[in-house]
C-alpha cells in the first residue's frame, strides 16, 4: 500500500515521538499512570480521539501500566495515520501524568 512508511521513515518519525519505539510493523509506548482509575480515564479520553479520526490504537491494561500500539491494520504497517494517533496520545498522557 503507498503510504506504508518505510523502516527509515518509522526511525525517522520516531526521533520526534521519544517515548515511542517501534518498526515498520507498529509502534508502541507504555505509560505508568498513579492508579488504575487514571489508567481508564486516559483510555477514555484516547477513545474519543481514536473516533475522531478513526483510527484505533491496540491498547493493553494492566492495572497501572498502560500500552498502546499503533499500526494501520488495513495496510499491514505504520503509516502516517499512525503518527499522528501517537502523537494525540502523547498529548493526553501528558496532560494526565
Ligand atoms: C472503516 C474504518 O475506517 C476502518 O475499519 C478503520 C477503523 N480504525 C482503524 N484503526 C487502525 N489502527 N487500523 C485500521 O485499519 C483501522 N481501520
Amino acid at each position: 500500500m503507498a503510504d506504508l512508511l518505510t523502516a527509515d521513515a518509522v526511525r525517522e518519525e520516531l526521533g520526534g515521538l521519544t517515548d515511542w519505539s517501534g518498526d515498520p510493523t507498529g509502534i508502541g509506548r507504555t505509560v505508568q499512570l498513579g492508579s488504575f482509575p487514571d489508567v481508564i480515564a486516559v483510555v477514555d479520553r484516547v477513545a474519543a480521539v481514536a473516533e475522531e479520526l478513526d483510527h484505533h490504537p491496540d491498547i493493553d491494561i494492566r492495572w497501572r501500566t498502560l500500552t498502546f500500539r499503533c499500526v494501520t491494520h488495513s495496510a499491514g504497517g505504520v503509516t502516517h495515520r499512525d503518527i499522528e494517533l501517537a502523537g494525540r496520545i502523547d498529548d493526553i498522557v501528558r496532560s494526565a501524568a
